[in-house]
């Protein structure tokens, strides 16, 4: 297959179990490059699990996942997780370094250190001043923090974004604005992002796709537009109901 027809990530009969559950149930998928996936379902139905197999923070029980056509199981572990920056909700900086310091760990880890102007560019590109660099964490809020998690999964320049809930414990401004960012930095950057998301709404309006998962399975994969449409079967429309009736509540209350 030529660099541009194979996808970017690919996933083959991946099934994991842990003791008594099967968290992900022979699952295959492709993402092509460039594309912009959301995973969304109930709580419990394998959406973390899936996407930790992608940088390894999981090993499935069995099946393969492909990165550019690579099993990632066949990659260093380092050379892996540099091809792939990693958002989750709780970001995880280290509470002794500065920002500066937080953002270069990755490439720093891979032998490289990253200049005082590179660093100032990744915080400019999550919109935050380039003075940040010497704050600690905790001198931030948790959108501030958030956005130097996400300045940090760019740092080695990543062909794959991962983020698990990047948002969800955010107020929901910070959270829009956030997403309507890490959206149009997947354009700037021809990233290929991949999101684990409770929200429906949040994955209408950043995914071009949308995987819904139940008890391990994918049960619908199917494009915004057309999930809106009435697409995707029971479970998908109950989860697409949500917004919607919200957003009919509010249309009413303007009547
Ligand atoms: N380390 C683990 N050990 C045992 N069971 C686990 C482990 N991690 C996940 N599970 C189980 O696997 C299933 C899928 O979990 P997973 O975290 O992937 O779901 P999820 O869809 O991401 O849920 P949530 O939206 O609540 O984060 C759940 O039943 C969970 O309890």
């Amino acid at each position: 297959m030529n660099q541009q027809t194979q996808p970017l990530l690919e996933f083959r009969d991946v099934c994991k179990s842990y003791d008594r559950t099967q968290a992900v149930a022979s699952i295959s998928t492709a993402v092509a490059r460039r594309e912009f996936v959301a995973l969304v379902g109930a709580s419990g139905s394998g959406k973390s699990t899936l996407l930790k197999t992608v940088n390894r923070l999981v090993d499935p029980s069995s099946g393969t996942v492909l990165i550019d056509g690579d099993p990632v199981g066949s990659l260093p572990l380092a050379a892996l997780r540099r091809r792939i920056g990693y958002v989750f909700q709780s970001v995880g900086l280290f509470p002794h370094m500065s920002v500066g310091e937080n953002i270069a760990i990755g490439p720093r880890i891979s032998g490289q250190k990253l200049t005082r102007e590179r660093i100032a560019e990744l915080l400019e590109l999550v919109d935050l001043e380039r003075s940040m660099a010497t704050r600690m964490p905790n001198e931030l809020s948790g959108g501030q923090r958030q956005r130097v998690g996400v300045a940090r999964a760019l740092a080695n320049e990543p062909q794959l974004l991962l983020m698990d809930e990047p948002f969800g414990a955010l107020d929901p401004v910070t959270r829009d604005a956030l997403g309507e960012r890490v959206r149009s930095l997947h354009r700037e950057l021809n990233l290929t992002t991949v999101m684990v998301t409770h929200d429906m709404a949040e994955a209408l309006l950043l995914a071009d796709r949308v995987l819904v998962m139940e008890a391990g399975t994918i049960v619908a994969d199917e494009t915004p537009q057309s999930l809106l449409h009435g697409s995707g079967g029971e479970i998908a429309q109950s989860l697409v109901a949500v917004p919607r009736t919200q957003a009919d509540r509010l249309a009413e209350l303007t009547r």
